[in-house]
């Protein structure tokens, strides 16, 4: 930039430049400061402010633009002019250029431990990776950070060092080869000893990597520091301790506040000023680490349980978030468009989020008592990926989706009727991997197949078992939808018991004891997803009520918050939801559709699996493969809610593609992908948001409606007119579930079938179930 500044130096300045820098000695284009006329301001133990005299070069620019003898022409000027700037030194530091702290980025590899699982017996096999941030107390900022584990360096790291690198060569390349070992080693060590001490996990350096020097706010200070990387390495023991003691803490802050998150105090490894400055261990997602971050500030200064703690970030952590966000959304780009999404607009990237980030207005981070206005959607348009964010509330627990959010998801279920959410708080991507074990060992439990509690499906290659319930989840049986049920049971009478849709307690510690009481965690952890569910599903429908326009007013009142809340909700009280478990066989050629097209029945759809691919939705003509995105569950919209909003949002219909579906492949690779997944089993999780049995729905469908009619004629008396275009939900979800509507299979029709049932009255026997 002032590659012709030198120039206008004078040699004798410039040699006095070069005398008095300590350091740059050899970077001629610099400003220079004369240390010799530093002023100590003021000094304590710890730090000293100090005003630095240096010298600017005059004009460059015009100097360097014009020709020698323009120069020569000219009055002679000063070269430089003597310029003050204040600093703060830590005094701690050796010398101008040694690195003051490291700073340590380590992960929890849950995936190392995964190789080992026979060595430790632990069985996070499909946890994701996990970075490790600190919590603490900072007096400048009267609040609490976010941060990297960090510490000093000792002059001990420094001395320890230099007597075990020190060979007594005296070769000058020597002497400096062994100043880097020795600051190297000294860095290492340091930051392996400041993470145990603050974090109680032991780092360990497969993967260390030492950064360079940097600088933290070089406008005030020196100080610098190096990034470590570090991992920590799940089979080792005390990892395993620290970490479940964690998981603990978390699990009983939840049962505290019914709230998220936690943090391990580490009390047995902290020193006293760790506990001063009430430095607390936050484990955090590697994958959706922005998000998570976010979130968990945004909870934190509003209200986590009752308690309020001002907690802002760390510059380097939140830089770090953004960076890995953003090659999250390359990814995810480049994913997309190798999956068949090819045909796919992808209008909304990464780059379109940022400015969001940056907005005291907007930036929850920046100005934690707005509500955001602008949601984080990702991915493609047909399928975006929202974070679910809150308003600030002084509701205790109540989460009030924002406007941004709302529209978002609405937008999506309007036009593609799919969305993928990601919500760290509602459904932590630890959940989801208990979940998903859970289920795997559910669906393979001997006893739970000997039950009528596991089914295999009559034509898919799967089986499933069905949850549901409300204070008492449990398992239901399932017999086959007996066809005949519905036909000999049918009266004028629509609604169905709710008992046989709201199982009971006796029920509840019958289903419990099916599976062994070793086994409870597997029940206790789908409980917990169902719940997490259930709350996710209340969220949603207050987004759709909002996006949808339902609340009486646009301002923020509490009224027009609790109208939208309860719009959907209110029809949701009797808790018809359902939680489907699936397990996909693996497969081969012959394999048809691992599950045939259909479209849900109910209010909206929540979806988790294990990341096996296949889950494809038909839209705008065609077969498009449903991203999967790590941390996200995907939500679609049943028929039931498409009816309500006059088919606003969409009732998709779906698949999960086995080789018979090949026609959503454009490439031979791409049908190679396919099949390499059908090769695979796949776990998913479907939880069914059904609206209590009393709600009537108007259906605009003329092919459902005819089918109703022609059902009804069969058994009640011939009234052609009448009862046409109105059922009640329970006739509607009887009808879909193929017979006696207590068993949910959920049967699913294309809308060929409902059209060819239209026409002939149908067989019930017929039909598929999903
Ligand atoms: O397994 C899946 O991913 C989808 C299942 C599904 O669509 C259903 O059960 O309704
Ligand atoms: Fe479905």
């Amino acid at each position: 930039m002032a590659s012709s500044s030198s120039s206008s130096l004078s040699s004798s300045l410039q040699q006095q430049f070069n005398d008095n820098s300590e350091n740059n000695n050899n970077f001629d284009l610099l400003p220079r400061v004369d240390f010799d006329k530093t002023e100590i301001v003021a000094s304590t133990k710890w730090m000293r402010l100090e005003t630095l005299s240096y010298l600017v070069p005059n004009s460059n620019n015009e100097m360097a633009s014009q020709s020698p003898q323009q120069q020569q022409q000219q009055q002679p000027r000063p070269a430089a002019a003597l310029r003050k700037w204040d600093r703060v030194v830590r005094t701690t530091k050796h010398s101008e250029t040694s690195v003051d702290a490291v700073v340590i980025l380590a992960t929890l590899r849950h995936s190392i431990a995964n190789s080992n699982i026979h060595k430790n017996g632990s069985n996070n096999s499909e946890k994701g990776d996990e970075i490790v941030c600190v919590q603490q107390y900072r007096p400048p900022i009267n609040a609490f950070t976010l941060e990297l584990p960090a510490g000093l360096i000792d002059l001990e790291d420094v001395t320890t060092n230099t007597t075990n690198t020190a060979n007594g060569d005296d070769d000058d390349d020597n002497d400096d080869n062994n100043l880097i070992q020795t600051q190297e080693a000294a860095i290492k060590s340091a930051a392996l000893r400041e993470f145990t001490e603050e974090t109680g996990y032991i780092g360990t350096i497969s993967s260390m990597t030492i950064g360079p020097l940097t600088y933290l706010s070089p406008g005030l200070t020196n100080e610098c520091a190096c990034l470590v990387k570090l991992d920590v390495d799940m089979t080792h023991e005390q990892n395993v301790r620290v970490y479940n003691n964690y998981m603990k803490d978390i699990s009983s802050a939840h049962a505290h506040d019914d709230g998220d998150g936690g943090e391990n105090r580490c009390a047995n490894t902290m020193e006293e000023s760790e506990r001063e400055r009430e430095l607390t261990t936050v484990l955090f997602p590697k994958v959706g680490l922005l998000a998570a971050l976010q979130e968990y500030v945004q909870r934190k200064n509003n209200d986590d349980g009752g308690r309020r703690e001002n907690v802002k970030l760390f510059t380097g952590l939140f830089s770090l978030a953004v960076g890995m966000s953003i090659m999250e959304e390359e990814m995810k780009l480049l994913a997309s468009s190798s999956s068949g999404g090819s045909t796919t607009a992808m209008t909304t990237t990464a780059s379109t989020n940022l400015p969001s980030l940056f907005s005291p207005d907007t930036n929850p981070m920046l100005a934690a008592s707005s509500p955001t206005t602008t949601a984080t959607t990702t991915t493609t348009t047909d399928f975006p990926l929202v974070q679910l964010q809150f308003m600030d509330s002084n509701n205790n627990n109540r989460r009030i989706p924002t406007k941004s959010t709302s529209h978002a998801i609405t937008s999506a279920l309007r036009t593609s009727g799919f969305v993928l959410i990601q919500s760290p708080t509602l459904f932590p991507w630890e959940l989801q991997q208990r979940a998903l074990s859970a289920a795997r060992q559910f669906l393979e439990s001997e006893k739970a197949l000997l039950s009528n509690k596991v089914v295999s499906h009559p034509s898919d290659p799967k089986v499933y078992a069905m949850l549901q319930g409300m204070d008492s989840v449990c398992f239901v049986d399932q017999d086959d939808g007996d066809s005949t049920t519905f036909t000999t049971t049918t009266t004028k009478q629509h609604d169905l018991p709710t008992s046989s849709l709201a199982p009971d307690a006796a029920a509840a510690a019958a289903a419990a004891a099916a599976i062994s009481a070793s086994d409870a965690t597997i029940l206790d952890d789908l409980k917990e997803w169902y719940k997490a569910m259930r709350q996710t599903r209340s969220v949603l429908l207050h987004c759709l009520a909002i996006g949808l326009g339902m609340s009486s007013s646009s301002s923020s009142s509490s009224s027009s918050d609790d109208d939208a809340q309860s719009y959907f909700n209110n029809l949701h009280q009797e808790n018809n939801d359902a939680l489907r478990l699936i397990k996909y066989h693996p497969g081969d050629d012959t394999t048809g559709n691992r599950c045939k097209e259909h479209s849900d029945y109910g209010t909206i759809t929540l979806l988790l699996n294990d990341g096996v691919a296949g889950l494809e939705a038909h839209v705008n003509g065609k077969w498009r493969a449903v991203p999967y995105v790590e941390g996200s569950i995907v939500v679609n919209v049943g028929t039931l809610l498409s009816e309500w909003t006059r088919q606003e949002l969409k009732a998709t219909l779906h698949r999960v593609a086995g080789p018979a579906s090949s026609d959503s492949c454009n490439t031979a690779m791409e049908r190679e992908a396919l099949m390499e997944s059908v090769r695979r089993e796949r776990i998913s999780m479907a939880y069914f948001a059904d609206p209590d049995v009393v709600v009537s729905v108007s259906l605009s469908n003329t092919n459902t409606a005819a089918m109703m009619k022609k059902k009804e004629d069969g058994v009640l008396a011939n009234d052609e007119k009448s009862g046409i275009e109105t059922m009640s939900v329970s006739d509607y979800i009887r009808w879909r579930s193929g017979g006696s509507g207590q068993d949910r299979s959920g049967v699913a029709f294309t809308s060929l079938e409902e059209s060819r049932l239209g026409e002939d009255g149908g067989e019930w026997g017929e039909m598929n179930e999903t």
